[in-house]
């Protein structure tokens, strides 16, 4: 962890009035890979250090809607299969939010067909995070309501931004929506499963 956390130091992810600031070598090198599917998800990936830095990118609120979250699960299967790769570091390329969460508008007058699948993609982004065998840090730069908090619990670690603006939470039973049981119980309760 502390190895981990020296490398996202080094990698330019450090808090200062509030923001965590990505600062990447323009100049990529050899040990240095980039990958994006249709550029909601960036991931560099730095072979020398082992650490993929994986930044969301869906303006203006990084919305979880089913492009992204398949884009996020075929990203984290390419850095599983990756042996150099030992550690995610989970951010936004925004500047003042990490995620708004899932996207009310996919659960919103759409076929059954359609909300089965996207309810299949966020279960399988859960799966992919909270089951990875990669070390994970969330660098919540942001404001990061309901999945967006759920998705920073899923990770191993969680570094926030220190501004009293932003705020962190499951708000989603606002909304009428609750997170399934088990989901909870495992990230809020884990002693339960130990
Ligand atoms: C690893 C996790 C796996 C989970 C596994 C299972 C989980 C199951 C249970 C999951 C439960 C989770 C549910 C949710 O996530 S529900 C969504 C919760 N999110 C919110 O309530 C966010 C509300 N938004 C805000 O508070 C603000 O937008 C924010 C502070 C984030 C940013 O403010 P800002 O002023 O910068 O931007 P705007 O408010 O003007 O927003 C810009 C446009 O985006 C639209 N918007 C915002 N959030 C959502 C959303 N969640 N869904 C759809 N649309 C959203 C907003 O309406 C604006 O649109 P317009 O420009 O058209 O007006």
């Amino acid at each position: 962890m502390a190895a981990l956390l020296k490398q996202s130091a080094r990698l330019g992810l450090s808090g200062r009035h509030g923001q965590v600031f990505c600062r990447l070598p323009w100049a990529l090198s050899f040990q240095r890979y980039m990958f994006n599917a249709n550029k909601k998800i960036l991931v560099e990936m730095d072979k020398s250090t082992g650490v993929a830095l994986m930044k969301m990118a869906n303006p203006p609120v990084n919305l979880l809607n089913l492009e992204t979250l398949t884009e996020f699960a075929i990203s984290m299967e390419k850095l599983e299969l990756d042996k150099d790769c030992k550690g995610l570091i989970l951010t936004s390329s925004l500047s003042k939010v990490f995620t708004a969460g899932l996207d009310i508008m996919e659960m919103c007058g759409k076929s059954p067909e359609h909300v089965t699948e996207f309810w299949r993609a966020v279960q399988e982004m859960w799966l992919k995070l909270y089951g990875s065998n990669l070390v994970t840090i969330a660098a919540i730069n942001g404001f990061s309501p309901g999945a967006g908090c759920l998705m920073a619990l899923a990770c191993d670690y969680r570094i926030m931004a220190d501004n009293v603006k932003y705020s962190i939470g499951l708000n989603e039973t606002q909304l009428g929506i609750v997170a399934p049981f088990w989901l909870v119980t495992r990230e809020l309760r884990p002693s339960l499963f130990s």
